[in-house]
């Protein structure tokens, strides 16, 4: 196998013919590019070109090879070095692989195989390495804020500098607003602006999880701790260690995990369910909830000292109503997205669609947008977008009857028979329906409680 990943490799070698050796065997793989040193030296000065791999042998004019070893790991801490020695001696092995070496091969007829394999091991896990890299910087591309949330407004606005500030720091962060407004997002554009950002970013839903399970979804079990618990099973708590836990939906967390939660945030500690070992975590905690939490520590239903430890740096989202143009610019950005993934010409809003849309109260936010956009791409007649497209809850627009096709049959209803029929064939699964067609699951829990398609 060839990679496209040109892989840069040093040979520290003072023997010459056993250098060229080296270098012979290794320049079989046109991807590696190979320069030769023979002293430490000279190695250690061109350092700043940053070699992924290193072969260095043991004993060089000018130092030894755990020192030289030394020196080349200061610098740089990633390299990988190869250490090859023409002393069998375990110690020196051992030493050397204590101090970073990847691996230690003796002189012998057989090195050069054996560096040949050394090298394609290092090769896949720089090539893990470098996905890894790039998926991250994906990520973090894709969560610049100002890249991932759309909005000129001067709430965006704001609401982008509240982002940095809670990025630079490890505050807990509590996010409030209705739904569909944005705060999961708002808290991984936070998480991945931070310094946590290679941490996994860990969300549960406290509202989607039956209680008698959330306990130990959130802190663990240990195996045999309940019916069911075949092997242990480490929380999330755990699992978001050097990274961030966002607990949406907080309020709905009932008052005796209310309990467990604060003492678990106060003593950074966790305790699987069945288990008695006290598990240290390191997890940066943000929540987030549609309701008021003050209100409900009035009415009793939260714990008091619990809200003002998980107060922190409160962000209240504003509703996409109170956005003002901002409607349109997310509108035509999810527009153009799914027309983009998949393939069809590009569409835009008609004026009079585009006013319908400013003038709809939106209570399911952004995320009730995106849905009614899908659709009305995919009703739309032609590729510009009027206001009978755009589907709102109880619009006070008139909206003119659906087009009648040839067949009689209103596009709407054609539209519902194809999703009743992706329905019927999945076992009623909304989310695969929506995956499958491409369009907000929203849009098909709106066409149920409608009765224009059936769960049967
Ligand atoms: N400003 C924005 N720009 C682009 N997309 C957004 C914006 N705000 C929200 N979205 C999108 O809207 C959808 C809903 O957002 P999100 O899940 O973050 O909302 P939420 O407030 O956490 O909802 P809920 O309270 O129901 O959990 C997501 O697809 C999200 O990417």
């Amino acid at each position: 196998m060839s990679t496209s990943l040109p892989i840069s490799i040093f040979i520290v070698e003072d023997n010459a013919w056993y250098g060229e050796l080296l270098e012979y065997k290794l320049a079989q793989n046109p991807d590696y590019s190979i320069r030769r040193f023979t002293t430490a030296q000279s190695c250690l000065d061109n350092l700043s070109t940053k070699p992924d791999i290193i072969t260095l042998d043991y004993s060089l004019p000018d130092g030894k090879g755990d020192q030289v070893l030394r020196q080349i790991r200061e610098k740089l801490p990633d390299v990988f070095v190869i250490a090859i020695s023409g002393q069998e001696d375990v110690r020196t092995a051992i030493g050397l692989l204590r101090e970073g070496a990847y691996d230690y091969l003796v002189k012998d007829e057989e090195t050069a195989d054996r560096l040949w394999n050394a090298v394609g091991n290092i090769r896949k896990q720089l090539e893990l390495r470098r996905e890894n890299t790039r998926l991250r910087e994906q990520i973090g591309e894709k969560y610049e804020p100002e890249r991932a949330i759309l909005g000129e407004s001067p709430q965006i606005n704001q609401l982008f500098a509240l982002i940095e500030k809670a990025a630079r720091t490890n505050i807990t962060v509590s996010l409030s607003g209705e739904t569909g407004t944005g705060k999961e997002l708002v808290a991984k554009a936070i998480h991945f602006r931070s310094e946590r950002s290679t941490g996994a970013f860990v969300a549960v839903n406290v509202a989607a999880i039956p209680r008698e399970l959330l306990e130990s979804e959130l802190f663990g079990h240990e195996k045999g701790a309940f019916t069911g618990a075949i092997v242990r099973r480490i929380g999330r708590f755990e699992e978001a260690h050097k990274g961030t836990l966002f607990l949406d939906e907080i309020a709905e967390l009932d008052l005796s995990l209310q309990a467990k939660l604060l003492r678990v945030i106060q003593e950074r500690e966790v305790t699987r369910v069945g288990g008695n070992q006290r598990i240290p975590f390191d997890a940066r905690l943000m929540v987030a909830t549609h309701r008021d939490l003050a209100q409900e520590v009035k009415e009793g239903r939260f714990r008091e000292d619990l809200y003002y430890r998980l107060l922190g740096l409160p962000i209240q989202l504003p509703p996409l109503r109170e956005r003002g143009r901002d409607v349109l610019l997310l509108a035509g950005a999810f527009l153009q997205d799914f027309c983009g993934q998949n393939k069809m010409a590009a569409c835009s809003f008609s004026p009079a669609a585009q006013q319908k849309l400013l003038s709809y109260p939106f209570p399911g936010n952004v995320r009730e947008l995106k849905a009614v956009v899908e659709l009305a791409a995919v009703l739309a007649e032609s590729d510009v977008i009027q206001p009978q497209d755009l589907s709102l809850r109880g619009s006070t627009v008139s909206t003119p009857e659906p087009t009648e096709t040839p067949g009689g049959e209103s596009l709407r209803i054609q539209m519902a028979n194809i999703v009743q029929h992706y329905l019927d064939t999945h076992n009623g699964n909304i989310l695969q329906v929506a995956a499958k067609l491409q369009i907000g699951k929203s849009t098909i829990y709106r066409m149920v409680q409608n009765n224009e398609v059936r769960l049967r």
